[in-house]
């Protein structure tokens, strides 16, 4: 397997004194330190110093700190100023909102706005259903968070969780062309949350409900669920068992094993991991053993969460009880939706032949691919710096792309299973390989296919509420 370390990319704007040192010195000594100069920038050039912005692929923010004082203590080098190439790409957000159309004189002034924009506001009164094609409503969708589960960060708010919301919506724009809005509430009360996306429902197509910590992300996508007549879909849920469930179709084929056969050990048992469970469920796999910070869950026990009792009694057939290192035992597939580190190399020893492992925990999976390598035949993970990237991003933009052509009024079991063989799909028999078990997120035919595949499955079940799909208008 190739692995790549994705580093850090730090811009250092050094002030180099002419008469004292080079860049020559200073590739030297970054190269020494362990830095990877990728780029070099004359800024400024003087009689007396020349400014230039050196680009280095660090290994962590220490890393990068420890050559900046290096560097500030060799004689004509200053550092002016260290910049984050990931930081910068947030400045100011990444997102605006821009007209379609311009507004260049008092007759255009009085159409957009008013006194005419009135009739197309009565028009609506007459019959909302008419927000569809006089609003943005038909395509655009609320990326809703409390900032309780952000990625595996867990609570960290709701301001905190805005660059990952906005990326959520830059997403839903490159690939699906869906305008989305991040909002991320100021609140962790159920009911409250209840009420807010209800209240700010008519504006929007779909919800996108997005990192809200379970077991509060289950009523609250439940209650959400019932009273809007709009797609709410709870992305780290739902996302995340599609492309789960369309990664083990393809990996499951490679090895030669019937998912349905399999032993499937799922750990972290919260928003991803009781999706999945269902997903897999839903698939047939029969052997599924969840396991939580206090161990595997079994019907000897009755817990204070409702999904774990749940949980209980419809997983785990042969009542096992105990930890991972139980549980693994003869696993063919393991789950991690939970943190960095749960997975050791001891665990992987236990596993059955050819054992395949999504250690999805962003942004530290639950084991590295590189420590995993020589015990797995099948690694994934929830990054874009390794191979089988299985991330809900696979999913969302298709999903909704699906759900708004067809306006449909849910998204149903049908719809979410439709779009795991959609993505499955697009990945051919003779094209699988260990490192190709799912598409690339950038791969066009990905959204395409589930696009078509979800709106076909909202037709079949009757959800859909638009009576002829024009493509051409999406
Ligand atoms: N690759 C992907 O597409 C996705 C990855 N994830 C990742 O999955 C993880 C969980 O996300 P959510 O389910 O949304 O969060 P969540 O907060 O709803 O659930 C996480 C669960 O994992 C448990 N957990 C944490 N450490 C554990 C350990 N060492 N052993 C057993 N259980 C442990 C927690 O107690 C909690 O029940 C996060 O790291 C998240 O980034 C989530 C959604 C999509
Ligand atoms: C990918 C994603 O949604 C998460 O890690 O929470
Ligand atoms: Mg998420």
């Amino acid at each position: 397997m190739e692995v790549r370390s994705p580093g850090i990319s730090l811009i250092y704007r050094l002030e180099l004194a002419n008469s004292v040192t080079t860049f020559a010195k200073v590739a030297s000594l970054v190269g020494v330190a362990g830095g990877d100069i990728n780029a070099v920038d004359v800024i400024r050039v003087s009689k007396d110093v020349v400014v230039r912005d050196v680009t280095v692929t660090v290994e962590s923010r220490e890393h990068g700190k420890r050559i900046s004082d290096m560097l500030n203590s060799e004689p004509g080098i200053h550092v002016v100023a260290v910049s984050d190439r990931t930081f910068l790409v947030h400045l100011g957000g990444k997102l605006e909102v821009t007209p379609k159309i311009q507004v260049k004189n008092r007759d255009d002034l009085s159409r957009v706005y008013t006194p005419h924009v009135a009739r197309v506001c009565e028009a609506i009164h007459e019959d909302p259903s008419k927000a569809y094609q006089l609003t943005i409503k038909r395509n655009t969708v609320a990326v809703v968070s409390d900032g309780t589960a952000v990625l595996g960060l867990g609570d960290i708010g709701p301001h905190a969780a805005m660059p990952v919301m906005e990326g959520k919506a830059m997403l839903f724009k490159q690939f699906a062309g869906i305008d989305a809005f991040p909002i991320c509430l100021d609140t962790k009360d159920t009911d409250e949350i209840v009420r807010i996306v209800k209240s700010i429902a008519p504006a929007f197509g779909g919800i996108n409900l997005e990192d809200i910590g379970s077991p509060r992300c289950f009523e609250i996508e439940e209650r959400l669920r019932e009273e809007l007549d709009i797609p709410v879909f709870h992305d780290d849920q739902h996302g995340t068992a599609v492309v789960l469930l369309a990664g083990l179709l393809n990996a499951t084929k490679l090895v030669g094993k019937r998912l349905q056969d399999c032993k499937v050990v799922i750990v972290g048992i919260g928003a991803a991991g009781v999706a999945c469970t269902k997903m897999l469920l839903a698939a047939g796999v029969k052997n599924i053993l969840g396991v939580t910070l206090d161990g595997v869950l079994h019907r000897n026990q009755t817990y204070d969460n409702a999904t774990w009792n749940w949980y209980a009694e419809n997983t785990n057939p042969h009542n096992v009880t105990g930890t991972l290192d139980e549980a693994i035992d003869g696993a063919d597939i393991f789950i991690g939706v939970s943190g960095p580190g749960v997975l050791k190399v001891e665990h992987l020893k236990k596993m059955a032949n050819d054992p395949i492992v999504f250690a999805m925990a962003n942004p530290t999976p639950e084991i590295k691919p590189e420590e995993a390598a020589p015990y797995v035949r099948v690694m994934a993970t929830g990054r874009s710096d390794y191979p089988n990237q299985i991330n809900n991003v696979l999913c969302f933009p298709g999903m909704f792309k699906g759900a708004l052509k067809a306006r449909a009024r849910t998204i149903n079991e049908e719809m979410k299973l439709a779009a795991a063989y959609a993505i499955a799909s697009v990945i051919k028999e003779e094209e699988l390989t260990e490192d190709y078990i799912i598409p690339s997120v950038f791969n066009q035919a990905v959204v395409k296919q589930v696009s078509d595949a979800v709106a076909k499955a909202a037709y079949d079940t009757g959800v859909a509420r638009r009576e002829v799909i024009h493509t051409d208008n999406y």
